[in-house]
């Protein structure tokens, strides 16, 4: 059974150009115990998917359509005293994209950890601390700086005090909104590694966010490949990314090739072009424009989600060129035209 049942969810923000509809119709079950990454470019919705499970959006933000449903509560329509007491850090815990910004500098690490389990909980200040130095131990912290204040303590040593905060009351879900993004690719490999481990230790499923196809290719069971607020593939990470079936998806590759499989003057593709506008969405396929392979019924026909026989979803009117979209795809000159400047580059 599905840990979280995502059904039909639509996200708008109201602007003064009118709403921006960040999420479109999106349907994916997070399964349990499950690690499943979500990449896309930046603007494509990740964070707003995200913030959506837990009704963290920004206050011009609101679930139009769907229903989030997670163990019998639909999460989209539930009230904010059932997210704050049922829901939130107990069953569902969110690790932010910026862990400076989430904990407040005027408190140190340890109370604000220990300000939570309190809440939560009925236990005393002393064994909340208790607690509170076991997990900071769990994320290979000193439990000495609990004491200390957010600007005491390195950007990894931040984003463990936030993962120690989200591990705080044991949930069935974890969702890390960018977790590694600004920190040395050291420190990112060690986070990734603790998210792992974390995982096998308490059982829970982790929702990792990035828009690195490198670390998600080396964290995720699954992974569900965002463009302009729609799902364009999700499957198995070994099906998505050996045999990637969506042109976005071909494009992505291209521009973040795995280190193990491409030697290192290998060339990077860039994809041509950049996201829709959201205000007012392309008709047809939100991918059309920039895909080398688009026809005139993709600029007109929105795609339905079709299920490939290894259980993958792709949204594109051609499911069954994908072997010739991957052939043609890996080459340069498919994405950028001759008679432009090519924008090749080695990484
Ligand atoms: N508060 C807001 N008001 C209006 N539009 C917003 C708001 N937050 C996000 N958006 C828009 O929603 C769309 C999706 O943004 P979102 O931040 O979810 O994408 P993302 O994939 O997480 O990007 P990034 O990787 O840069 O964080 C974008 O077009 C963005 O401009």
């Amino acid at each position: 059974m599905g840990v979280v049942d995502i059904d039909g969810v639509s996200v708008e923000y109201a602007t003064d150009d009118g709403p921006v509809r960040a999420i479109d119709d999106v349907s994916f079950r997070i399964e349990e115990g499950e690690t499943l990454g979500i990449v896309g470019e930046s603007g494509c919705g990740k964070t707003t998917l995200t913030k959506a499970f837990l009704r963290l959006l920004d206050s011009n933000g609101e679930i139009s359509e769907g229903s989030i449903t997670y163990e019998g509560i639909d999460l989209a329509a539930a009230s904010e005293s059932t997210l704050r007491e049922k829901i939130r850090w107990k069953e569902i815990s969110y690790i932010p994209q910026n862990a400076m910004a989430a904990l407040d500098p005027v408190y140190t690490v340890g109370s604000q950890v220990v300000q939570v389990i309190k809440l939560h909980t009925d236990k005393s200040t002393a064994e909340a601390r208790e607690r509170c130095a076991e997990l900071f131990k769990r994320v290979d912290l000193d439990p000495n700086r609990m004491d200390d204040y957010p600007h005491e303590l390195s950007g990894g040593q931040r984003q463990r005090v936030t993962i120690a905060l989200s591990l705080a009351l044991s949930p069935s879900v974890i969702v890390a909104d960018e977790p590694t993004t600004g920190l040395d690719v050291i420190v990112q490999d060690q986070i990734c590694d603790l998210l792992e481990e974390i995982q096998e230790d308490i059982g829970c499923a982790i929702v990792f966010v990035t828009h690195d196809m490198g670390v998600v290719s080396n964290i995720s069971d699954r992974v569900a490949v965002m463009y302009a607020g729609r799902i364009a593939e999700i499957g198995r990470i070994e099906d998505v990314f050996e045999r990637s079936a969506h042109p976005y998806t071909i494009g992505l590759q291209n521009a973040f090739p795995r280190m193990e499989e491409y030697p290192s003057d290998s060339t990077l593709i860039e994809i041509p072009g950049s996201p829709p506008n959201l205000v007012e969405p392309p008709s047809g396929c939100r991918f059309a424009d920039r895909c080398p392979f688009a026809t005139d019924e993709c600029r007109s026909t929105d795609p339905e989600p079709v299920e490939l026989d290894d259980g993958r979803r792709i949204e594109c009117l051609y499911p069954d060129q994908r072997e010739e979209f991957r052939t043609n795809g890996s080459d340069p000159r498919t994405w950028v035209p001759e008679s432009q400047s090519s924008t090749v580059y080695a990484p």
